[in-house]
Formats: structure tokens, sequence, C-alpha cells
């Protein structure tokens, strides 16, 4: 049964051919089209878009009632699995402790102590979470597990929700390992990636992460990020990066010299790593994680900046359980414009096309595309950054 959707106020399709006026530069970037209509054929594919005047019959028909339709949000960073909270650690950070990745042990204890149904159970339920406000697609990273057995269990479980999973095994050094960095290095490059690969590369796991970050003792040197990193790409497996997050350091570079598809975090920034991101547009995405800045009480990078210099720019959530608790897109869009200079437009470009992109998908609301969509309870795109933590964004169930 095909289904006419009608009643849209501003439908952003993020095909700026398809735009109707096309005289404001954010509606050129979205390819808006107000009064809009849409067509889902009955496998769950748009089928037609355009003015709602200009709409073809179909089987059924629903008036969403002036809201505004928006491309699905893409989550393109999250760890949703894990068990227990570190809420205490949020709370010693707001009164100045700062935040080390020393933390991810307790998560890492409590995810190993879970069962499988624990975890599968608190994963399932932060999938629908974000579901519920707008996110129809979302990338997980194992990494809380950090043994060859925890970390597949990881990834399993994470793949029963979603075909972007990434492997991230090298997201700490775990306390056993803590005097012989380079043997958990080895375990990660080996027999860990191996069992990662084992039934093809892209069936447990499509990328391989790495938190390359010198300013913390848990984390990975840029040459200890550049072996796991070369090793998971010789294992067939994309290539993502924790990148400057708690200072400056190799991250951004590395990425994008190795052709990541995506370098995350890109808090601390100097004028190399911007060369390197304009260098790398079209390959390497620079995915900004602004409620990680808000939860760790960090600086914003200039995201204006980014975007000015050519960047290719995405935003994404980084949902878990140290840095950001926080599974909303758009409370990472409301903070992306009030505090890193992005326009509402950009902001949502930015948590859909672009990390799409950054995750070799492609988010036009377009004539053969999957109709991943998200309503919102206002006619306007503009409202998810203008009525900030109002609950306006769900996902389109059709
Ligand atoms: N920085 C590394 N990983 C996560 C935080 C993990 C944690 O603290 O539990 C991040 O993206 O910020
Ligand atoms: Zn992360």
């Amino acid at each position: 049964m095909s289904l006419l959707l009608t009643g849209i106020a501003e439908l952003t399709t993020n095909d700026p051919a398809r735009g109707d006026g096309q005289t404001d530069p954010g509606d050129a970037l979205l390819g808006i089209v107000r009064d809009a209509a849409l067509v889902v054929s009955d496998d769950g594919d748009v089928e037609w878009v355009g003015p709602e005047r200009d709409a073809p019959d179909a089987d059924e028909r629903r008036d969403l009632g002036g809201r505004a339709v928006v491309p699905g949000f893409v989550d393109s960073h999250s760890h949703l699995v894990f068990a227990g909270d570190r809420s205490a650690e949020f709370a010693a950070r707001m009164t100045g402790t700062p935040y080390d990745g020393g933390g991810i042990a307790v998560s890492v204890a409590a995810t190993r102590a879970a069962s499988d149904d624990e975890l599968r159970a608190l994963v399932a339920a932060r999938v629908a979470e974000m579901r519920a406000q707008g996110t129809t697609t979302v990338e997980i990273k194992s990494g809380y597990g950090l043994t060859l057995d925890d970390e597949l269990r990881s990834l399993r479980i994470a793949r029963e929700l979603t075909p972007h999973t990434t492997f991230l095994g090298a997201h700490v050094v775990p306390r056993e390992y803590a005097t012989q960095r380079a043997a958990y290095v080895d375990l990660v490059t080996g027999p860990m990636l191996d069992a990662v690969v084992a039934d093809g590369p892209g069936t447990l796991a499509e990328s391989i992460d790495v938190f390359c970050e010198p300013h913390s003792a848990h984390a990975f040197d840029g040459d200890e990020a550049r072996t796991i990193l070369e090793a998971g790409r010789a294992a067939g497996l994309s290539l993502r990066v924790h990148g400057n997050q708690l200072g400056h350091g190799p991250g951004v570079r590395l990425a994008c010299e190795l052709g990541a598809r995506s370098v995350d975090h890109c808090t601390f920034l100097d004028a190399d790593d911007v060369d390197a991101l304009v260098a790398a547009r079209g390959t390497t995405v620079a995915t900004l994680l602004p409620g990680v800045e808000f939860s760790t009480r960090s600086p914003y990078p200039d995201g204006r900046a980014l975007i000015d210099a050519g960047v290719d720019v995405a935003l994404a959530s980084d949902c878990n359980p140290g840095t950001c608790y926080s599974s909303s897109i758009p409370f990472a869009i409301a903070l992306a414009v009030r505090e890193m200079g992005l326009t509402p437009a950009e902001a949502l470009h930015a948590a859909t096309a672009v990390s799409a992109r950054s995750l070799g998908l492609d988010r036009r609301v377009a004539p053969g595309q999957p109709a991943e969509l998200a309503v919102l309870d206002a006619p306007s795109h503009l409202h998810l950054a203008y009525r900030a933590g109002v609950p306006i964004a769900r996902a389109l169930e059709l």
C-alpha cells in the first residue's frame, strides 16, 4: 500500500536542486519545499516528492497537520553498548575535576559483569530513546569490553540494532595491560581484529576506531593509533578516529592522511589540522560532538571557522556514559548553533547529510531513497535550535 503524506508545512530534502524558493542560503543548502507532500511506496522508499498541489494519488493518505518534516537524523558516533552509569564522575567534573578517560575502566567493569540479555535490553532502550527524538540511523561502537570475547559480544549486540558498527578495541588500554601497552596493541591488531573480520569485513563491524589522545595516559599515542588503523584498513574496515579531544595532537592529521571516513571531536585544532581537513574534503568528515564539550566543561571548537574554511562538518551525539550521556541530536543541533556558530540549516545538514556521508550513506529525500524521516511538532526546522530542550522531533513511523 502506498502512502501519501500531506500537510507538510516545510520539507527538508537535502537536495538543493529540489528546493522551491532558494532565496535564502539555508533554503538552498537544505533543498526546502514548502506546503509539500510525499508518497512512500509499500516497501518504504520515497516514490514522489513535491508541492502538495501536484501530489499524485496513493492507496492511503495521512495529514501531518502543518508540521515540518526533515531527513531522519544520522547519529554517526555513539557508544551505546555499556552497563552502569558515571553520574558521580559527571558531578565531580561540574565542580572542577577534569576528564582524562580514566573513568572508562568503571564502565568496562560494569559492562563485562552484565549478562547478554541485560546488555541487549540496555542498548535497545537507548536506540528507542534516539528514535523517539528523530534519529533513524545510528552508528554504535564497541569499546567497553576490551577482551576478545567482550568486544565480540558488544559488536554482536550492536549489530542486532544497526548495520553501522565500529570496532573500538582501542578505546583505552585496559587495567590488566597497564604495564604492557604494546601487548595490548598486539591483541587488538591480532586476535581481536582477526575475530572481528573472521566472517568477512563488514559482517560484524564496518569500521575500526581508535582513541588517539596523547593527553590521556589511558588512550593511544599517534604511533599506536597508526598501527591500529593501518591494521584495520588492511583487514578491510573503514577508519574512524577519536582525535584532538583533550588537547592538540596527531589524531586529526593521521585520520586525514589515512583517508578515514571521519575524525571526531576536533575540539583542539591548529592551522595545520584545519589545512589537513580542508585537503581531505570529500573523504574525511570532521564530526563535532558538542554534547561532549557541554558535559566536560570544555571549550567548543569553532565550527563556523571550519565550515568557512571548506571542511565537511558533521554533528553527532557521542552518547556514552562518560563524556556525554545524551542521545539527543536536537540538543547537539542547538549547541552547535548557540556555541559553535553554525546556522540552523548548517547544523541540520551536518546531522543528516554530512553524518550520513561519513557512514557511506545518502540522506536526501528523493525518489528511490529509503523514507527515513523525522517529523517536528513545529512548522520549520528552525525550531530545532529555537525550542532547545523541548521534545519536538520524533522518527516518522510509516
Ligand atoms: N573519548 C573517548 N571515548 C568517549 C568517552 C568514553 C567514556 O568516557 O566512557 C568519547 O567519545 O568521548
Ligand atoms: Zn566517542
